[in-house]
C-alpha cells in the first residue's frame, strides 16, 4: 500500500509572511519561546533540524536573535539538536546540513551559549556508513539512546527516539520533505524511525541519504515548515487539497501530534486555495 495521510495528527494551520526573511524571523523567535517554555516543563528539549535555505536561513535568524538579546533565558545544556535528514557525504562537506547547520548557528551556541558539543546529533558522515541503510541505523541507534523506556507511541506501534518538541521542515519545489521524495519507497517505510535513500533526484543534489520517516515525523509535538518563494507555490497547493496524495506530495503529511503550522511567504502560498 501506498503512504496514506495520518488524520490522527494535527490538522495543519497555514501563517504567511511578507517574504523569506519574515518567514524566518517569525520562525527563530517562536523556536526560542517554544523552547524556554519546554523546559519550564521538562527535563530537557528536542529540536529536530532541517537543511534547505530556508531551514538554515531560520536557524541564522535565531543566530542574530541571540546576539541581539544575549539576556535571552534558554539553558542550551539542556536543548537537543538532531536532523530530520543529512547527505551521506565526508565531515565538513558543505553540502551537508550539519557544515551549514553549524555555520549558522551551532557554532555560535558551543562557542558562546554553553551548548555542549555532545548535544548536537548530528547524522552519519560517509566515513561513518558505507551506504544509506547502514547510516539510517546508526542514526536510529542513536535515537534509541535518547528514547524513554518502551519507547513513544507511533502511528504504526512505538518508536525508540526521543520525542521531538519541535521538528522544522523545509519543503521542496517536488513537495518533499527531509529526504522523503515524491514516488519513492521510503514513503511507506513504517514501525523504525530512520531510512535511506539511494537515489535521490539529481538536480536536489547527492543521491545517499538518511532521513527519518513518516512515522518518526509524526511523533514530534509541534511540526513547522518554513516555505519560502514562487517555486514552492505549485507544491505548497497540492499539500492543501482535500485527500492530497502523499506519493506525489510528501509534504501533506508533515503533520506533528499537537501542532503543525505552515510558514509561507507570499510568493509560496500563491496558489492556495482561499479560505
Ligand atoms: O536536506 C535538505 O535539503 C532538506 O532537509 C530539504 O528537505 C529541504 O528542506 C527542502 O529541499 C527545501 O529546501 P529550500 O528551503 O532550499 O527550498
Amino acid at each position: 500500500m501506498g503512504p496514506t495521510l495520518n488524520t490522527a495528527t494535527a490538522e495543519p494551520q497555514i501563517e504567511i509572511f511578507d517574504d523569506r526573511e519574515a518567514v524566518t524571523q517569525a520562525i527563530a523567535k517562536k523556536l526560542l519561546t517554544v523552547i524556554t517554555e519546554t523546559l519550564d516543563e521538562q527535563d530537557l528539549a528536542h529540536v529536530s533540524l532541517t537543511g534547505g535555505g530556508a531551514g538554515i536561513a531560520t536557524l541564522k535568524a535565531v543566530a542574530d536573535t541571540l546576539s541581539e538579546d544575549s539576556a535571552n533565558g534558554v539553558e542550551w545544556s539542556r536543548v537537543h539538536f538532531w536532523w530530520g535528514d543529512e547527505r551521506l557525504l565526508p565531515r565538513d562537506e558543505t553540502d551537508r546540513n550539519e557544515t551549514q547547520a553549524r555555520q549558522a548557528l551551532l557554532d555560535t551556541l558551543v562557542g558562546e551559549h554553553g551548548l555542549p558539543e555532545e548535544n548536537i546529533h548530528a547524522m552519519p558522515t560517509s566515513e561513518d556508513a558505507a551506504h544509506p541503510a547502514a547510516g539510517a541505523e546508526m542514526y536510529a541507534q542513536e535515537l534509541e539512546a535518547y528514547a524513554p523506556e518502551g519507547g513513544i507511541e507511533g502511528p504504526n506501534g512505538s518508536l525508540n527516539m526521543p520525542e521531538m518538541d519541535i521538528m522544522l521542515l523545509g519543503v521542496g519545489p517536488d513537495g518533499h520533505i527531509n529526504s522523503l521524495f515524491p514516488g519513492k519507497e521510503s514513503l511507506s517505510v513504517t514501525g523504525q524511525s530512520t531510512t535511506g535513500e539511494s537515489d535521490a533526484p539529481p538536480q536536489l543534489g547527492p543521491p545517499m541519504r538518511v532521513t527519518l520517516t513518516f512515522d518518526a515525523v509524526h511523533t514530534a509535538k509541534r511540526v513547522w515548515t518554513a516555505v519560502a518563494g514562487q517555486d514552492k507555490a505549485d507544491a505548497a497547493a497540492k499539500a492543501f487539497v482535500d485527500s492530497p496524495d502523499i506519493s506525489e506530495v510528501p509534504a501533506a503529511n508533515a503533520r506533528g501530534t499537537h501542532q503543525t503550522v505552515w510558514h509561507l511567504d507570499r510568493a509560496a502560498a500563491e496558489q492556495l486555495p482561499q479560505t
